[in-house]
């Protein structure tokens, strides 16, 4: 079997003296879309943040093809949530896409030709090349989705990382979006993405890992049935509408 593009092992995660994760084993093949799913405060942004080597673990590796620290890091694109951006900063549509390929550029250059054609063929991806000279402050909360994971996109990730994606969108901007992941990972992208919307989840990913400080289960969807592990996941009862939300 070839690889894994994300394997982590044993991961430990302590903030302020707290232990936030928990042995976490997690691995997320080329071209899956997985989806990390757990009640607030289980530890899933701690688990992005991780990732991306803005918190450091206590214990446990994290590789990404096969890399580890910075380097792993670089291969991954992330997109935070939406309420993390500052929309009425006075930028473009293209500026902010320029901004994922910071560190390509570093401080003492300015954009090459290759860094904006990297830039317009990210905003192709997303369908919003026409939107390129457009103030970020005029968009609608999907193009601002779109723009985002654009800006991810820029340095061609191995992983695509995503917080909370679908939270606020409407039908059909989360179908456009769903279409984009699945265009993504049929190019070889690997997705991993938070949500709280777990019957769309549930219809979207090739798997999903149930996460409460340590993961309680993971497996695709139609493997997941069993009631007990959502109801230790989540802290519901049996007669908990979430259950029935899900069909189980
Ligand atoms: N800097 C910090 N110092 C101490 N504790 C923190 C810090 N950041 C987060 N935590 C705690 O870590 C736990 C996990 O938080 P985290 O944001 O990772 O959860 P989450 O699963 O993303 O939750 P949500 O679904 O609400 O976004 C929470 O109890 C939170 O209070």
């Amino acid at each position: 079997m070839t690889e894994p593009v994300l394997e982590i092992r044993g991961l430990n995660v302590s903030l302020s003296g707290r232990r936030i994760l928990r042995d976490v084993d997690l691995t997320c093949e080329k071209g899956e879309l997985l989806g990390l799913l757990g009640p607030n405060g289980a530890g899933k942004t701690t688990m992005l943040r991780t990732m991306m080597g803005l918190v450091m673990p206590t214990a446990g590796s994290i590789k990404v093809q096969g890399m580890t620290g910075k380097k792993a890091a670089d291969l991954i694109g992330y997109v935070p949530q939406r309420q993390d951006i500052a929309w009425e900063f006075p930028v473009t549509v293209a500026q902010l896409v320029m901004t994922g390929r910071g560190r390509r550029i570093g401080w003492l250059r300015s954009a090459k030709t290759e860094d904006w054609q990297a830039v317009f063929s990210a905003l192709e991806q997303v369908q919003m090349r026409a939107y390129a000279d457009r103030p970020i402050a005029e968009l609608s909360g999907g193009q601002r989705q779109r723009i985002l994971i654009a800006r991810a996109l820029v340095n061609s990730p191995a992983l695509l990382v995503l917080d909370e994606p679908f939270t606020g969108l409407d039908m059909p901007t989360q179908e456009l979006l769903s279409a984009l992941f699945r265009q993504l990972t049929e190019g070889g992208t690997s997705l991993l993405m938070t949500t709280h919307d777990l019957t769309h989840a549930m219809v979207i990913c090739d798997r999903v890992a149930l996460l409460n400080r340590a993961i309680v289960a993971e497996g695709a969807p139609s493997a997941l049935r069993d009631p007990q592990v959502w109801m230790d996941t989540f802290r519901v009862s049996a007669a908990s509408p979430l259950l029935k939300q899900l069909g189980i």
